[in-house]
């Protein structure tokens, strides 16, 4: 039982992880949360599929769907040369607007936080106004994917990077810009949770431990994909 009043009490307030790094639990409305799940189900549909991008010869375990640009390691395109070589749908205009208020929430926590000096947000470039991100990774879990540690360098604009959160909870890590290894911070990410890393945490090492099967809530769950977890990351990509 112990555990269980443990996890309960698992502690959901807005939480600034590290230096430049913002947990906004609960960002999502249930109704959005719907919302995006149904736009998931449009995009599943192509030009490009959700595919498991091939990292050092080994597939993800992750399925990924590029809005904007398409990744591989290393590099972005327009069109996904390893999949169908068809041209990715566009970055949405209205995921541009929610990235702009995931931000000014993060800088109303950053403000409000007693312990860092007035401007904090501003010296970790977190400007809505001026956040213009054109490209998101929308990544699938099923119950047994995982992302092992990694930095998002793949971008040459250093602005923030804005997460939401779809479906079950994940375990997810938060470290350091040096290393894999500690310090980190494990957190649960849940349906409908805004996640923003930028300035000194930009190129922090990040993965996702494992998913938790079942813990989606009523209006997060991804029925159409019998269950598993959907991960959005807005970035800029700096490129033409
Ligand atoms: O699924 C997540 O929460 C993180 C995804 C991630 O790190 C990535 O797509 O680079
Ligand atoms: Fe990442």
């Amino acid at each position: 039982m112990d555990s269980l009043f443990a996890d309960e009490a698992f502690d959901r307030r807005p939480t600034i992880v590290a230096p430049g790094a913002v947990w906004v639990p609960g960002f999502l409305t249930a109704e959005a949360q719907q919302w995006i799940i149904a736009r998931y189900a449009d995009w599943q549909s192509g030009p490009v599929p959700p595919h498991a991008t091939t990292i050092a010869g080994h597939p993800m375990s992750v399925t990924t769907i590029g809005l904007g640009w398409h990744w591989q390691p290393g590099r972005y395109d327009r069109r996904a040369v390893d999949v169908n070589d068809k041209v990715v749908l566009p970055f949405p205009d209205w995921m541009t607007r929610l990235g702009r208020q995931v931000l000014e929430s993060a800088v109303a926590v950053v403000e409000d936080a007693q312990d860092l000096p007035q401007g904090t947000a501003a010296v970790w470039g977190f400007d809505p106004a001026d956040y213009h991100p054109d490209v998101a990774l929308v990544n699938y879990y099923d119950e047994h994917a995982k992302m092992g540690m990694h930095q998002d360098k793949d971008e040459f604009d250093p602005a923030p990077v804005v997460s939401l959160s779809l479906g079950d909870t994940c375990l997810f890590r938060f470290g350091n810009t040096e290393t894999r290894n500690r310090p980190f911070e494990d957190l649960r990410l849940a349906s409908g949770d805004a996640f923003v890393f930028g300035g000194p945490a930009r190129f922090a090492y990040h993965g996702v431990r494992s998913i938790q099967p079942g813990t989606a809530p009523d209006a997060g769950r991804l029925n159409h994909l019998g269950g598993g977890r959907i991960n959005i990351t807005m970035r800029t990509t700096g490129r033409d």
